[in-house]
Parts: structure tokens; C-alpha cells; sequence
């Protein structure tokens, strides 16, 4: 068993938690409330352009050429190919991407960059591939599932977004080998702060999906300062 087997292991009540959540049995049934998937539009476009920092962050905390290049990937992918799936729900709920970019992120998702932002910020390499790991991971397992169990054709209105996820498993390949190298070599205290801001990353992916359901906003008037 390697680490990220134990973290998968330690984990799998909240990986099944957010595969049996009703927006990600919405997406695989083809059907969700539209302003639901406004709202996650929205926060998840604030959400990757947060992720693409703590990617430059762990960039630089890389000591050798290999992982410079991986993250540097990495950070093209998000920019360039995550925009597939972002493309793939507007044109579901009929709006223009564009119109769906520069709004403040709700709270769970504001919790989330945040809790990333603090492991890149103040922790290690491992810690921040910790903290990083859950998203690419659960989504592969979301896409892999949802076709498993959905059979969807190509009309189905999310078959781009779940076989954008499932043929993604190269991310989640790269990103475990990269942690179970630097764990292995990681003192007994760094290794549980990489189990805590993994499983509490894996928490926050389930909270966002409940966020994007029903549609959670700050709360008060004013709702935030822009
Ligand atoms: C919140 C969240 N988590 C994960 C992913 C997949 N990269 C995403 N787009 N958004």
C-alpha cells in the first residue's frame, strides 16, 4: 500500500458522500436545476483561477526541472482545457461563459481556496499536494462512475463534462506518484498534516457541490465587499 492508497482508504466515506450527492447524481441523470449549475459556474470559475496560484505556488517549491514542468503543465491545463467542461454547463443552462466569470465566490468555495492557499503558503511541498490532490481525484472518480452507471450517448446534455473527467485520470496518476514519493521521505508529524488538509479538502469538494445545489450566499444585504 502506498500513502495515497491509505488516503483513499481513510476517505472512501466521503468519496462515496459526494458520488451519492444529488448534484453529481443530477449531472449523470441529465438533469439539474439551471440556477444551480449558474452557481456553480460561477464559483468553480473563481475556484480554478485560485487552484492555478497554489499550482504556482508549489512551482515554486519544486527543486528539480521534472516537477517545474509538471506544475507548469499543470497550470496550462486548467487555463486552457478546463474551460471544456465550464463551456459544456453553460451552454446547458443557455449563457454565455463570459457572463459567468468575476463573481465573488460563495462561502464554502472561499473556505476552499483558502484552506489550499494556507498549505501552499505555509507548508511543504507534500502538504500542498495534500491539500491539492482531492480535486483532481474526485472528479476523475466522478466521471468514471457516473458513465459506469449512466451509459450516456452522445446526447446526453453532460456526456462532454463526464468524459472530460474520466479520461483525466493522467492528473490524479502524476499528482499521487509526485506525493507518495515526497510522504515517504516526510517525519511522522508533516505526513498527518498532509492526511488533514487531504481529508479536509475532500470535506470542501462535498461542500461545494451542496453550495452549487442550493445555491448558499453570504449572508446580509451588501453580501460581500467587491
Ligand atoms: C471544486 C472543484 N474541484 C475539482 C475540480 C476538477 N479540477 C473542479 N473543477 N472544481
Amino acid at each position: 500500500m502506498t500513502f495515497t492508497d491509505d488516503l483513499k482508504k481513510e476517505n472512501e466515506d466521503i468519496f462515496q458522500m459526494i458520488f451519492d450527492h444529488p448534484f453529481v447524481q443530477g449531472i449523470g441523470k441529465g438533469e439539474l436545476p439551471k440556477e444551480a449549475v449558474e452557481h456553480y459556474i460561477k464559483a468553480d470559475f473563481e475556484f480554478l483561477n485560485a487552484f492555478i496560484q497554489v499550482y504556482s505556488l508549489a512551482l515554486s517549491k519544486s527543486v528539480n526541472r521534472e516537477d517545474m514542468a509538471y506544475f507548469h503543465e499543470q497550470i496550462q491545463f486548467t487555463l486552457y482545457d478546463e474551460v471544456k467542461p465550464h463551456l459544456n454547463f453553460s451552454e446547458y443552462i443557455g449563457v454565455r461563459f463570459e457572463d459567468l466569470q468575476g463573481h465573488p465566490l460563495p462561502p464554502s468555495g472561499d473556505h476552499y481556496i483558502k484552506h489550499m492557499l494556507y498549505h501552499a503558503n505555509m507548508g511543504t511541498l507534500a502538504e500542498t499536494l495534500g491539500a491539492l490532490l482531492p480535486c483532481p481525484w474526485t472528479y476523475l472518480e466522478i466521471g468514471q462512475k457516473l458513465i459506469n452507471k449512466y451509459q450516456p450517448t452522445k446526447e446526453h446534455p453532460f456526456y462532454k463534462w463526464m468524459h472530460f473527467y474520466a479520461e483525466s485520470g493522467k492528473e490524479t496518476e502524476e499528482m499521487r506518484k509526485r506525493l507518495d514519493v515526497l510522504a515517504a521521505n516526510s517525519p511522522v508529524d508533516e505526513q498527518n498534516r498532509i492526511k488533514d488538509a487531504f481529508r479536509k479538502s475532500c470535506q470542501l469538494e462535498l461542500a461545494f457541490w451542496e453550495m452549487s445545489l442550493t445555491c448558499e450566499t453570504w449572508s446580509g444585504e451588501l453580501a460581500v465587499i467587491k
